[in-house]
């Protein structure tokens, strides 16, 4: 990983660290009756790398696809450089955020050099004529595509594999390849859903090793996972969604540390949730439930237990 990969970000006039870059406020996005997310606010800082955690189903991806405009955001505002982000997803990419999908999505039949050359295309200036007239504009913009494809292979240490099938690589190395594809596009943020998904203890520390190197390149970063190792070691700064809703955010320790995030991923009920009082009443109709099913259970062994001693007693009086 020893490739330069400036981007935008890097280039004079690009955002002092620690500058806002992205900016959501309010995000709430409904399916029919279905609440998935709810008045979520985040910000990713310039120089930042940001965790997204919660259980299954808290609306993670959900709020990752409303910020890159695969959803319209039901309700709330989503910023990018000041801007609100248009709702078309390859306006997004070229407005500079990229991002990665839980299921790998690279073309399979395609080389791993194509992949990232498809990844390239919102950067590429050279019009249709152009392409069609394959003149010696096209030809030089072609050249500089390959190229920085090639760089951002070597970077993430595919470079040796530029002419495979994508179908062929392991699917550790398809996760880079996804990777190397969103960096394409030069981004500003990064936005990465589960990039260890299915990965081996090793690749895992791989893949935190070229996140850290993608963030020193000036680029942000925000990551779904479920591997809390990988996230804590990692990221500057966590959020944790729990039933759609932000519940805890702040550095790893602060995260770590809150009984309430504990309680999410052990199961156990959350003080602050909003069926806690459904389930503090569920709980004490079965605790007295089991109350008086003890004192049914204490009598009837009394009167067993009677029986018993009637019984041994007439026994012993024989
Ligand atoms: N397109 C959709 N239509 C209807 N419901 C949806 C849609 N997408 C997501 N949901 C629902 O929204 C909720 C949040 O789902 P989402 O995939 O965002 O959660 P998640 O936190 O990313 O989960 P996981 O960690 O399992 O990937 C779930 O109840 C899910 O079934």
């Amino acid at each position: 990983m020893t490739t330069d990969t400036t981007t935008k970000d890097t280039a004079p006039g690009a955002p002092a660290p620690g500058t806002t870059i992205l900016d959501a406020r309010g995000v709430t996005m409904r399916f029919g009756g279905l609440t998935a997310v709810n008045g979520v606010d985040l910000t990713v800082n310039s120089g930042e790398i940001v965790g997204l955690i919660g259980p299954n189903g808290a609306g993670k991806t959900t709020f990752f696809n409303c910020l890159t405009g695969l959803y319209i955001p039901t309700e709330g505002e989503v910023r990018y450089k000041d801007r609100v982000l248009p709702a078309k997803s390859f306006k997004v990419t070229a407005a500079g955020i990229a991002r990665t999908f839980q299921n790998i999505r690279l073309f399979a039949n395609m080389t791993v050099l194509e992949n990232v050359l498809v990844g390239r295309h919102t950067r590429t200036k050279e019009g249709f004529w152009s392409a069609v007239l394959r003149g010696p504009g096209f030809h030089r913009a072609e050249k500089a595509s390959r190229e920085r494809a090639l760089e951002l292979l070597e970077f993430v240490g595919l470079a040796a594999k530029a002419d495979h099938l994508a179908r062929n690589l392991p699917y550790g190395e398809q996760r880079k390849l996804e990777i190397a594809r969103a960096l394409a596009s030069e981004p500003g943020l990064l936005l990465l859903d589960e990039p260890t998904a299915g990965m081996n203890p090793q690749e895992t520390r791989a893949t935190e090793e070229l996140v850290f190197a993608i963030r020193d390149k000036g680029i942000a970063v925000l990551v779904i996972e479920h591997d809390m190792r990988f996230i804590f070691n990692l990221c500057d700064r966590v959020a944790v969604l729990v039933q759609g809703e932000k519940l805890v955010e702040g550095d790893s320790a602060t995260v770590q540390g809150d009984e309430r995030v504990v309680a999410a991923y052990l199961g156990e009920p959350l003080a602050d949730d909003p069926g806690a009082a459904e389930a503090a009443e569920v709980e004490a109709a079965e605790a007295a439930q089991a109350q008086a099913a003890e004192a049914t259970g204490a009598a009837e062994t009394a009167e067993a237990d009677t029986t018993t001693d009637t019984a041994a007693g007439k026994e012993n009086d024989r």
